[in-house]
């Protein structure tokens, strides 16, 4: 009967969607006529198109994941909501007659499907989840009730919630709006102004929270967020790729996630550093050396600045200018700010000498007197105006700053210092460096909100650009200690917090692991003591999955064994190995799969493994990995812990020693 009723309201549902993207549709096409201007025309068109686009898209998703009945009475807790019942779902649906359907899961109302518990019931008496076939045609295929008032509470051991954690892996990552657990929610949830910081284990869903808490800040902020925007830093575009269908599946299309290179200068680098050069360059002292650098072209010697006005001789001595210089640079602005303000302050000196002769000069007057060139020379040599790659240049040729040691100045200086500034050849830190100058010349633009993803591999001066573009916004910072491995990875929380300026904000642990096996977790975390951090310990939900240790002495053939069986399996395959290595066993694998079957198998390089997940992972020789690079034990950790449902260890040397305690 009930499941009738269901099915009555989903075909409701249905309808009223398709009416609602009729109705769009139709509004596209008057829109034009309706708009008063070309200009609003066009945003109302836009604007119409996506949410017809956008409709279009959800007829092949489930309409809902949820319902909540709340109690009544007085003492049920339900408040306005008293004997009200609400599907939740991806987005809010209306019929024709304004009646609301399915609320959207971002809605005040929706955080009670989330957070209520059986002893705090926050006014619901059941709680229904939604179980739905996982392939199109979309099916309602059952519910699972919750009955609160009755104490009920099935909490992490729903089994929908089991069979969506459990379901194998294809492809890239999906939203979790059915699911997201009382933790996660208080983060994604939490205030626009809040900055947080997310220490999160492998597989805890840090990610997810991030994405998750753009979307609802779009629908909670929507009109300060658009205006501001949302941008999203991951660590690479292999990352960027596996998030990128969240935010638009849940209809957020407008959020930039972008490389932090990517959000620093649309130049590629062209050259590598020395690992002792980029050391330096990422470290925090660079930014003390960068400022000193740009402010030691200020306060040059200026000839007095002398303007014939026809009648008068209109003078401010030398002296005079380097006072103002003085007085500038106690405001602190931004170095072509401050070039600025002492303009307007030497025609302010010009100024009163003409009110001293009973002028009243006018603004175009002033405006004449700041643009003559005696005034522009005084400025050009007590305020030179300067690129970014002009101070980077002048640092790199011939490093002087004394907070750098003899070795590290020699670490960063040129070998051959280009003959000029445009034929030089920029690193990655370089970069990096370039961004702080051009901070310093001018503010860059901010952001209203921020996602940080893996912050923990950030140097203190990529903390420092991107502090810069959140002064006044916030940020969500999400990482991991254990899976920092970077040489300049965090190793603390505060430290890197106080470096993307928001000292203050909370770090928050999620400590349930939603991907990885218990198993093979278990494996992983023999290396924790290993890795100098102190990290929560991560409990996994899944007691399913499988670990398998192998040792082989022909890597290849073990791995084509591991990647063949792993065929037999639904989801996605990777084989994780550092890069050599990975070449020579995929070269093997190659051969011997049918082209098909190829396509399910990714070779991905230890140092891209970040942030990904396959339902089934095979790590080739974690000696290799260990020894590749100095946090290769960090490395090794984040390889080990990218399998959803099995891991394969193939190794051919003795298993490094954290490994075998
Ligand atoms: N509440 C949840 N319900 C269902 N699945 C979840 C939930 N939280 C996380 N997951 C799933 O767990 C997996 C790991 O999530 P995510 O990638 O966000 O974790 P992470 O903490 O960023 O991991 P890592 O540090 O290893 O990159 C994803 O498949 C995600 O969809």
């Amino acid at each position: 009967m009930e499941q009738e009723q269901e099915q009555a309201y989903l075909d409701r549902t249905r309808r009223a969607l398709a009416w609602m993207l009729d109705h769009a549709r139709m509004r596209v096409a008057t829109g034009d006529r309706v708009a008063g201007d070309r200009y609003t025309a066009e945003v109302l068109g836009r604007m119409l198109k996506s949410y017809a686009k956008e409709l279009a898209e959800e007829p092949d998703s489930p309409l809902y994941f949820g319902q909540l009945r709340f109690g009544t009475g007085a003492g049920s807790g339900a408040g306005d909501h008293s004997g009200q019942s609400y599907h939740i779902g991806r987005r809010r649906i209306t019929d024709e007659a304004g009646e609301t359907l399915v609320i959207d899961w971002r809605a005040p109302v929706s955080a009670r499907f989330y957070r209520a518990s059986a002893r705090d019931r926050m006014g619901v008496s059941v709680r229904r989840r939604f179980g739905w076939s996982p392939r199109p045609p979309v099916r309602l295929t059952g519910f699972e009730d919750e009955h609160l008032d009755r104490g009920e509470e099935t909490g992490i051991g729903s089994a929908l919630l089991k069979r969506e954690i459990e379901r194998p892996r294809v492809g890239p990552m999906r939203d979790i709006i059915a699911t997201i657990q009382p933790e996660q929610d208080e983060l994604v949830r939490a205030d626009v102004a809040d900055s947080l910081c997310v220490q999160g284990g492998p597989g805890t869903g840090k990610t997810a929270v991030g994405l998750h808490r753009a979307a609802y800040l779009l629908y909670a902020h929507r009109g300060q967020l658009r205006r501001t925007g949302v941008l999203v830093v991951g660590p690479n575009p292999t990352f960027l790729g596996h998030i990128a269908a969240v935010l638009p599946a849940l209809g957020e299309i407008d959020v930039r996630q972008h490389t932090l290179d990517e959000v620093l200068t649309a130049r590629e680098p062209s050259t590598v550093d020395s690992a002792e050069a980029a050391a330096v360059k990422h470290d925090e002292r660079m930014a003390g050396v960068l400022r000193r650098a740009l402010y030691a072209r200020v306060g040059g010697p200026a000839a007095p600045v002398v303007v014939y006005d026809g009648s008068y001789v209109l003078r401010v001595s030398s002296g005079a200018v380097a006072r103002e210089v003085r007085t500038v640079l106690a405001a602190d602005l931004p170095y072509l700010t401050g070039r600025e303000r002492l303009r307007a302050r030497i025609v302010a000196l010009l100024q009163r000498q003409l009110e001293a002769r009973g002028e009243s000069p006018n603004a175009s007057v002033l405006q004449w007197l700041g643009r003559r060139r005696t005034v522009t020379e005084a400025l050009d040599a007590a305020w030179p105006k300067v690129k970014p790659e002009e101070v980077l240049h002048a640092v790199l040729s011939d490093p002087t700053d004394d907070a750098l040691t003899a070795a590290q100045r020699q670490a960063i200086r040129w070998a051959k210092p280009p003959r000029s500034v445009r034929s030089a050849r920029w690193s990655a830190a370089d970069l990096v460096l370039h961004d702080e100058v051009a901070g310093l010349l001018d503010h860059p633009d901010e952001v209203g909100h921020l996602v940080v993803d893996e912050a923990q591999d950030l140097s203190p001066m990529q903390c420092r650009a991107l502090a810069r573009r959140s002064r006044h916004g916030s940020i969500t910072v999400l990482g991991d200690l254990a899976q920092g491995t970077t040489p300049w990875a965090a190793t603390d929380w505060p430290a890197q917090l106080a470096h993307l300026g928001k000292p203050a904000a909370p770090v928050v642990g999620l400590t349930t692991g939603f991907r990885v096996p218990a198993a093979v977790l278990a494996f992983a975390n023999r290396l924790l003591p290993a890795l100098g951090v102190e990290v929560p310990t991560v409990h996994s939900v899944r007691s399913d999955g499988t670990l398998r240790v192998r040792r082989a002495t022909d890597l290849a053939r073990a791995t084509l064994t591991c990647v063949t069986s792993a065929l037999d399996h639904d989801g996605s395959i990777a084989v994780v190995a550092t890069a050599p290595r990975l070449d020579a066993v995929m070269a093997a694998i190659g051969d011997r799969v049918s082209a098909t079957a190829a396509t399910r198998v990714t070779a991905v390089p230890a140092a891209l493994a970040k942030g990904l997940e396959f339902d089934h992972v095979v790590v080739v020789e974690p000696a290799e990995i260990l020894e590749a690079q100095p946090r290769g034990a960090n490395r090794l950790y984040v390889a080990l812990t990218r399998a959803v449902s099995r891991l394969d260890v193939v190794h051919s040397r003795p298993l490094p020693d954290a490994l075998n305690s």
